[in-house]
């Protein structure tokens, strides 16, 4: 087995640039001090996420090429919860040295191709030697088309609240894979593959959303965020949240306070009209925190430092 030791530094790097595409606002990709990435309107969304072996994933429960993936959906899931358009990806990467350079290829085919999936591209890092355990540092750039950003902050008391994409499907897999079991392998795909579904932005700004996130440590503890940045009360109809039997007993749970989905979560006037793909499950209120039936829910979501 050739492993990243036999490779070095710049042979690690390279084996690993050559894997990626350059997306179309790439103007100089890795390979110089720095990248050059267009910004037509002068203004760039940026933000950055780290993935630590052991928290967010560990090399048993998932592929290299699964990892690759989540890493890069979780950042351009946050560009697209700006109302942007991903356009590049930089990865700061701590690996042992004993590791498969076949293992560090593969992380990199999962981030070129959930890049390409958004319509971005990696376009450089950094790779540093690690004792035992994997860190991927992820950043990521967006554009906003001159448009005006998406925030958590332009909720008001009437709007409606509304999701798009999958949620709870992630936490019911991580359960599966703790206990042991791998089936049904629609939810441990989905906590190995998150896919969130990047033309939410765009559908979001089309029907006039108010605010926008993306679904990373639970779905009240995220709402919780718009409604203390909007300055207002989210209230969640029980019965207008829908929970797929596949996800079991605890299917409630884990739609309401299961993270790493990657669904996107947004407020709308109340007479906008949302494509069908949204579905609609409570109303922005006067007050603050979010309730379920008039009531604080009993279980919160991911907290690093409480977990
Ligand atoms: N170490 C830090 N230094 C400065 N700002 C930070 C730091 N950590 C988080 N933030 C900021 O705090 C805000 C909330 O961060 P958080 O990571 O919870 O959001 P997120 O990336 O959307 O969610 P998640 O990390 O769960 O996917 C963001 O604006 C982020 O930039
Ligand atoms: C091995 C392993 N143990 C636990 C979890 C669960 N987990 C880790 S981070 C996170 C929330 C989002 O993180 P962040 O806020 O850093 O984006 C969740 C639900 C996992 N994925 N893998
Ligand atoms: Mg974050
Ligand atoms: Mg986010
Ligand atoms: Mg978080």
């Amino acid at each position: 087995m050739s492993t990243i030791g036999g490779l070095g530094e710049f042979g690690l790097i390279s084996r690993l640039t050559r894997r990626l595409p350059q997306g179309p606002a790439v103007e100089l990709g890795p390979g110089d001090d720095a990248a050059v990435v267009a910004a037509p309107d002068g203004r760039t969304v940026a933000t950055t996420d780290l993935l630590v072996e052991g928290r967010h994933f560990r090399r048993d429960w998932s592929g290299p090429y699964d990892i690759g993936i989540k890493a890069a959906a979780q950042n351009l899931a946050d560009v697209v919860a700006m109302g942007a358009a991903p356009t590049a990806l930089l990865i700061g990467l701590a690996i042992p040295v004993d590791t498969a350079v076949e293992w560090a290829e593969r992380l990199y085919d999962g981030l070129a191709d959930e890049c390409t999936r958004a319509g971005a591209s990696v376009v450089g890092g950094d790779v540093v030697g690690a004792s035992e355990e994997i860190t991927i540092a992820v950043t990521a750039l967006g554009d906003l088309g001159g448009r005006p950003p998406l925030t958590r902050s332009g909720a008001r008391p009437g709007d409606l609240v509304a999701v798009r994409g999958r949620i709870g499907y992630s936490a019911a897999g991580l359960e599966l894979l703790a206990s042991g079991r791998d089936e049904p392998a629609e939810l441990v795909e989905a906590h190995r593959r998150p896919q969130p579904p990047y033309e939410a932005g765009e559908e979001a700004r089309a029907a006039g959303a108010t605010a926008l996130m993306d679904v990373s440590d639970g779905l009240l503890q995220d709402l919780g965020h718009i409604a203390s940045a909007s300055g207002v009360r989210i209230d969640i109809t029980r019965s207008d949240v829908p929970v797929p039997g596949l996800l079991g007993s605890a299917g409630l749970d884990h739609v309401l306070t299961g993270g790493e989905d990657h669904a996107f979560a947004a407020t709308f006037p109340e007479d906008a009209v949302l494509p069908p793909s949204w579905t609609v499950l409570g109303r922005v209120a006067e007050g603050h925190g979010v309730l379920v039936d008039g009531r604080p829910y009993e279980r919160g979501g991911w907290d690093h430092f409480r977990a």
